[in-house]
């Protein structure tokens, strides 16, 4: 069974950094700290308003990731704003399409296919060819994957803030269910899944336990605020330790 890749998303590096106009803390430093230390890729989203990610850290990072043939380059972001113009420039191994309006304080929902799936059809088509697997942003609703199968989805990302909201409580279990259920729906649709939105050390094991397929998490927050306290190795060495966990 394949073990679940971990992608690091390192927007929080680029918001510190930003605070300044000193140029650190270095995001292709983080990047590549976390690479040494094992992640399996590297993920970005360069928000139009550039309140982290700016293009040159997206070219830079595209720079370092090719002398790791074997990780990945993720991509996020609205196709329908600045994302396609980082797939032409940055040819990324994956792209994930995320419905996010340009003011939004962070993602907070999926894509609505009976309203998008047409116009995403397109833009699905031309990351395709420049190379890319396409991957959209999606709520837990197992009935929406077989759209997001038609529209030429490669992957489905698993928007997972109501699992990581219900940690703890009684409502962790139903939210795992439908996790599950989705999860089942887009493999039986004939997609990858992906998962992401604050998951974290403590949330992270259980999830990828009980919902199957998930190809790769793609984490930031959590990441980068433990890294805050035990360095971007030791944490990073500690989430690769927590999907073990699932699989063992
Ligand atoms: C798509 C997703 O859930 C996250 O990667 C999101 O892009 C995080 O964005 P911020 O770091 O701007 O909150
Ligand atoms: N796609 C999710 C991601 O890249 C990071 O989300 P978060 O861990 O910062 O919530």
């Amino acid at each position: 069974m394949n073990k679940t890749a971990l992608s690091v998303n390192v927007n929080l590096v680029a918001q510190v950094r930003n605070r300044r106009n000193l140029g650190f803390p270095s995001v292709t430093r983080a990047a590549l700290l976390c690479l040494q230390a094992g992640a399996q890729g590297i993920t970005v989203h360069p928000r139009p308003d550039e309140r982290h990610i700016r293009p040159h850290d997206v070219q830079e990072l595209a720079e370092l990731l090719k002398a790791w043939p074997d990780r990945e380059f993720n991509i996020e972001g609205n196709p329908f704003q600045n994302l396609m113009g980082f797939v032409r420039a940055q040819r990324p191994q994956q792209c994930t399409f995320v419905p996010d309006s340009e003011d939004q304080p962070t993602s907070d929902h999926g894509w609505d296919l009976t309203r998008d799936g047409e116009r995403l059809r397109p833009l699905i088509a031309e990351a395709h060819a420049l190379g890319a697997r396409v991957s959209l942003f999606m709520d837990a609703e197992p009935q929406a994957m077989a759209a997001a199968k038609a529209v030429g989805a490669d992957r489905v990302e698993l928007y997972t803030e109501p699992y990581a909201a219900a940690w703890g409580t009684p409502g962790q279990a139903a939210q795992l269910q439908r996790f599950t259920r989705t999860a089942q729906a887009a493999i039986d649709a004939g997609l990858e899944i992906n998962a992401g939105h604050d998951l974290n050390r403590d949330n992270l094991a259980a999830f990828l336990k009980q919902v199957p397929g998930v190809r790769e998490v793609s984490i930031g927050h959590a990441l980068m605020a433990d890294a805050l306290e035990l360095g971007y190795a030791a944490t990073v060495k500690e989430y690769l330790r927590c999907i073990d966990q699932a699989f063992a």
